[in-house]
């Protein structure tokens, strides 16, 4: 079942060229820190491969910078629907999540392993997938980023907790 949001005009062109597919994907906002450079290179090239947009609002160099520079654009294309998805890596994963979950439309997880990942998917309708750099290998992050997109949303029980995370007072 082909399930990508009606609202994108693609959709009928992406469905009929591609057939069904799980989900089909136009555009995912990527930032990282000095940390997540290489990272976030091999991340790029895995989801152009799969003819996926990806806009790089990350740091291509290695010389130290704050990592909320680069993570409130991602962030706010996550918020104001521009983007799909979106994909943080620094050192720790800890400071880019923090910062990307002050948005109120995000819901950014800190994964370190597949599993983890599927589940911020499954249970917590994740839309921001965080990557902790110095913490996991080149093979675990991309392993991470195809579970990511791949997952679905559960829904059911999970739909009235999501709910809840952003009725704070
Ligand atoms: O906490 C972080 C941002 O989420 C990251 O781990 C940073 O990459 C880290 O703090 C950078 O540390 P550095 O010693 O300045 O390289």
């Amino acid at each position: 079942m082909c399930v990508f949001s009606h609202r994108f005009m693609l959709y009928p062109y992406l469905c009929s060229k591609y057939g069904p597919l799980n989900r089909i994907l136009v555009k995912i906002a990527i930032g990282n820190d000095h940390a997540g450079t290489a990272y976030k290179f091999a991340v790029k090239s895995l989801l152009e491969s799969e003819g996926i947009e990806v806009i790089n609002h990350g740091t291509d160099d290695t010389s130290s910078v704050d990592y909320p520079d680069f993570v409130h654009p991602v962030a706010k294309a996550v918020d104001t629907d521009q983007v799909q998805f979106g994909i943080l890596i620094c050192g720790s994963g800890n400071g880019v999540a923090m910062t990307a979950n002050k948005y109120t439309n995000v819901r950014a997880g800190l994964c370190w392993i597949k599993e983890i990942t599927a589940l911020s998917r499954q249970h917590n309708n994740a839309n921001i997938l965080c990557i902790p750099a110095r913490y996991t290998s080149e093979a675990q992050v991309l392993e991470m980023v195809k579970t990511f997109i791949d997952t679905e949303f559960e829904g059911g029980r999970h739909q009235n907790r999501v709910t809840k995370i952003s009725q704070c007072s």
